[in-house]
Order: C-alpha cells, then sequence, then structure tokens
C-alpha cells in the first residue's frame, strides 16, 4: 500500500475505486466496504484508494472537548487497511481551513479532477465537506457531470450488522472487551514502551512493566484488570494488565502495567504490544501489599486457566 499524505503527492491511476471515510476501528462494518472495493477493482482491473482525513476530524474541529479518542494510531490504521487490501491510502492533512471546503468542490477538485474517481464506493449515512453538507444524494446528482460510477451501502448492510467505531469506544469504556474484540474482528491492543516505574512489582514477586503509549490520543479501556496476549518481538506471551491508579501503593496517575507469565528478562525501552482478551475484575484498594499479592495469584490462576482452555478449543479444531 501506498500511503500520500498530501493531495499534492497523489500520482495518477488509471482507474481508481475510491471510498472516503476516517475508518477509525476497521471493523466488520468498514471491512464490507473494504471488501466491495477490492471486488470491484478486480473485476474493472482497478486499483483501490482509501480518501481519509488526520488528524481526526473531530480532533480538529473540536479541540476543547479534549478531542476524541482514537481506536488506532495512524500507523495501526494503515497497517490494517493494507492488510484489506487497500492499494493507496490518500491522508488529506485535516486543518480548519480545509473543513470549510463546500462539498461541490470536494467532489470537484479532489475526487474528480486529482483523483480521477472512476468508482465510489461510500455508506448511506456517509457525510462530507463542510458542516457535513455533503451526501449520497449530492453525488448521486453530480454522477452525469463528472463521469464517475457511484455504489451507496445500503442502509439494510450497514443497520444490520449494528457495528460502529460510537459503539466500541463504549464497550472499551465500560470493560466489554468481548463485545469489542467481536466487533473489530480482532483483538483490541495496546501499544507503546516499556518505561520506568516504582520498582515495587519485582518486591512483590509480581515485576510489572510499565507502558507509555505511542499514541497519546488512544482510547484506554475503563480501569481494572484485563487478560491479555503480550507480544514482543516476535514472541507472544500470557500476560495480566492492570489499567489505573494503582490505589494501594500510590495512585497519583493512571498506569498501563503489565505482569509477563513465566518471563524474566529486562524489556525496558523496548516496544511491546497488548491484546485485551478479557476484562478479569475492577480495580481495588488492598489493606497492604500482601493482600494484594493473594489478589493478584488469584488473578494469575485465572490467566492459567483462560489461555489452557483457549489452547485446548484451537487444538480440537
Ligand atoms: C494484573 C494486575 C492487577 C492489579 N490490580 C491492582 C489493584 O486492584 N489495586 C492496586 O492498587 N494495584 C493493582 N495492581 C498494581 C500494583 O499495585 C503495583 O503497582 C504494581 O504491581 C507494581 O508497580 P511498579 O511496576 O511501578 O513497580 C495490579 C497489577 C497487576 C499486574
Ligand atoms: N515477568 C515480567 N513481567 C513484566 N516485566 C518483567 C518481567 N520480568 C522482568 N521484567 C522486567 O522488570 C521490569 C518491571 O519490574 P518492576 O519492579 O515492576 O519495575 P518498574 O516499576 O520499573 O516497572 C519490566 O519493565 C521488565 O523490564
Amino acid at each position: 500500500m501506498k500511503i500520500y499524505k498530501s493531495l499534492d503527492d497523489f500520482p495518477y491511476i488509471e482507474k481508481p475505486v475510491v471510498t472516503i471515510g476516517s475508518f477509525d476501528g476497521v471493523h466488520l462494518g468498514h471491512q464490507k466496504i473494504l471488501k466491495r472495493i477490492n471486488n470491484i477493482a478486480r473485476t474493472i482491473k482497478g486499483e483501490t484508494v482509501l480518501v481519509s482525513f488526520w488528524p481526526h476530524p473531530r480532533m480538529v474541529l473540536f479541540p476543547e472537548s479534549h478531542g476524541i479518542k482514537l481506536l488506532y494510531s495512524f500507523d495501526e490504521k494503515a497497517a490494517l487497511l493494507e492488510s484489506f487490501g487497500v492499494d493507496h491510502l490518500l491522508s488529506i492533512p485535516f486543518t480548519k481551513e480545509f473543513s470549510k471546503m463546500e462539498s461541490k468542490d470536494f467532489i470537484e477538485e479532489i475526487l474528480v479532477n486529482k483523483i480521477k474517481t472512476k468508482k465510489l464506493v461510500i455508506g448511506y449515512d456517509h457525510r462530507f465537506g463542510r458542516g457535513r453538507e455533503g451526501s449520497f444524494a449530492h453525488l448521486d446528482a453530480e454522477q452525469d457531470r463528472y463521469n464517475f460510477d457511484l455504489e451507496e451501502i445500503p442502509r439494510e448492510d450497514i443497520d444490520n450488522i449494528g457495528i460502529s467505531s460510537t459503539k466500541i469506544r463504549k464497550a472499551l469504556e465500560s470493560g466489554d472487551i468481548v463485545k469489542a474484540n467481536e466487533f473489530l474482528g480482532r483483538p483490541y491492543n495496546l501499544r507503546g514502551n516499556v518505561i520506568e516505574g516504582d520498582k515495587i512489582g519485582r518486591t512483590i514477586g509480581y515485576p510489572t512493566a510499565n507502558i507509555k503509549l505511542d499514541e497519546p490520543h488512544k482510547l484506554v479501556p475503563i480501569d481494572g484488570a484485563y487478560i491479555v496476549r503480550v507480544l514482543i518481538d516476535d514472541a507472544s506471551y500470557a500476560g495480566m494488565l492492570n489499567i489505573g491508579m494503582r490505589p494501594t501503593v500510590s495512585g497519583e496517575r493512571k498506569n498501563i502495567e503489565v505482569n509477563i507469565l513465566d518471563f524474566d528478562q529486562n524489556i525496558y525501552g523496548k516496544t511491546i504490544n497488548l491484546q485485551l482478551l478479557a476484562f478479569l475484575r475492577p480495580e481495588k484498594k488492598f489493606e497492604d501489599l500482601t493482600a494484594l499479592k493473594m489478589q493478584l495469584s488469584k488473578d494469575r490462576n485465572q490467566v492459567v486457566d483462560f489461555f489452557s482452555t483457549l489452547n485446548k478449543k484451537s487444538n480440537d479444531k
């Protein structure tokens, strides 16, 4: 997949099959659209183009509301889009100025003159241009003038599967990891660098790698303990993650930390990826470190049980 971070860089493509949108999540609903553009491109021997915006429009338009929480960083999203067959990702720098562009100018200047769109596929509810004024109806009306084919993904196709990035965000914010993962079609993940913490973990037999997230706007799920798969370089481990204020030991700032099972290496400075698989329990304040340690041993047993069931299931297949 080729990535263009400016309109000027976008090359001439003979038969561009285009869709537009933020695609944060690259969830099962998005995947339907991506499959459709892939099919069309295969049929007409064209190439798929996704027109997207960065930063996320809501981050630029409503910065005072602390912006939006993203499901994926730009790089994560790009990697996912590539895996779903997008050939060209045009990521238009989204500014306040750009947001004022009228929808007819967007169609004419970008879709028609710049990209030379042959086929455009969009969801029935997609909106674009100043104040979200542009819609399928606008595009439909312009179709003859500009000579591109338009295809709408109908309401039923989108509503029936009942998936949206907003629903995924809400599921994560309420600890419903299973539902979020089902909608995404893969486990939700947190990626970042291992930084130094307070070095208490190792004194109670549970060292925890503290993570600084790659994407500062990343949505962090509700506080609590989680079962995770930890990916370090090319290896994968079982782990237990804690998100929260650690009321037992300090309680000053939110931490993301993971104890990796059957692991004993120094990984400070490494980038690691955590795939969230299940919610274990809410965070609690314990009497003392001994009580916390007892709870961690119970949590660990649950992680072990979870992975042995998972392995059994995959062996039975
Ligand atoms: C799976 C897991 C669950 C945790 N749950 C809690 C909790 O409920 N309450 C709490 O105060 N701390 C909890 N902790 C964090 C510990 O309080 C402690 O901060 C940590 O293990 C050591 O931090 P350090 O890396 O800064 O040394 C948990 C840690 C892990 C790995
Ligand atoms: N099983 C393990 N799980 C997590 N980190 C481990 C493990 N074994 C060794 N480590 C290393 O120990 C560090 C965590 O130890 P800890 O005492 O909690 O210190 P800190 O407070 O700096 O995170 C990790 O960053 C990692 O480099």
